[in-house]
């Protein structure tokens, strides 16, 4: 387990002699065990956050740590695992091969399988498990991949829009799915949509970018599942689109 912590994070591209600062001073401690998810408008440097926190971009300046909620132990940031918009599964796998790939080095395979399992269970996708990605639905895939990250067992997991490409109705089933596993496993999770309604849904505390800053922190005092047609999630909303949108939305 470990949570993230971010100091003066800052990240400049260059196009053509173009500076961009996709990021700047960002400060954002994410505690053990808490799911906080950002919005903010395209190109508000969402993205670019996870990943200078999974390590696939370098930060310009600033740091990335990930706390452990015990001091002693030493979290190191491979056990962070990132799920993207599009699956990303191997099209030679089956669903039960590709979700235990992160664990091809592991000696016991009893314990590969009963993990597998759990998770195939978990995710609804037992009867799918010897089919291939090409033989899946969109929903499935996406299932499949996030069974793929809890199979790895990381710290903390990233979620770069993991529902943004699906029907109304599967997203509402993956969210459903996602709240289980959260509440079940209090994994660390960070998820960026441009949903506001699924931030707000989700999050435990919703993060607002606008321009490569953060400009909100807003915590979502709400128990799961939550409703959206509540007086207090629509209260919640409302803000959020206020400081989004820079309109009132009362
Ligand atoms: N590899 C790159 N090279 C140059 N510029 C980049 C690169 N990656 C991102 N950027 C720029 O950094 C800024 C932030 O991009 P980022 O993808 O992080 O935004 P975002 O909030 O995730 O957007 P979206 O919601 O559309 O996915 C943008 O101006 C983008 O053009």
């Amino acid at each position: 387990m470990a949570g993230v912590k971010i100091q003066k994070l800052c990240k400049t591209f260059w196009i053509n002699g173009q500076e961009i600062n996709a990021l700047s001073d960002i400060n954002l401690t994410i505690e053990d065990g808490t799911f906080v998810t950002l919005v903010g408008k395209s190109g508000s440097g969402k993205t670019t956050l996870l990943k200078l926190i999974c390590g696939l971009e370098k930060s310009t300046r600033g740091n990335i740590s990930f706390p452990p909620p015990d001091k002693s132990i030493n979290c190191q940031p491979e056990r962070v695992s990132i799920v993207f918009q599009e699956p990303r599964l191997m099209p030679w796998l089956t669903v039960e091969q590709n979700m235990a790939f992160p664990l091809i080095k592991e000696k016991n395979r009893e314990r590969v399988a009963k993990t597998v399992n759990h998770y195939l269970d978990l995710l609804s996708l037992m009867e799918f498990k010897d089919a291939y990605p090409a033989q899946i639905s969109g929903g499935m895939a996406q299932r499949t991949a996030l069974g793929r990250t809890l199979c790895y067992d990381p710290d903390v997991i990233l979620m770069d829009e993991p529902l943004g490409a699906l029907d109304a109705f599967t997203r509402k089933k993956l969210q459903a799915d996602l709240i289980n596993i959260f509440l079940l496993q209090k994994k660390t999770i960070v998820f960026v949509t441009h949903d506001v309604d699924e931030a707000v849904l989700l999050g435990q505390r919703v993060v607002i970018f606008e321009a490569g800053k953060i400009v909100e922190h807003m915590p979502v005092n709400l128990g799961y599942p939550r409703n959206p047609l509540s007086r207090n999630f629509l209260n919640v909303k409302k803000k959020i689109l206020s400081l989004i949108v820079g309109e009132n939305f009362n």
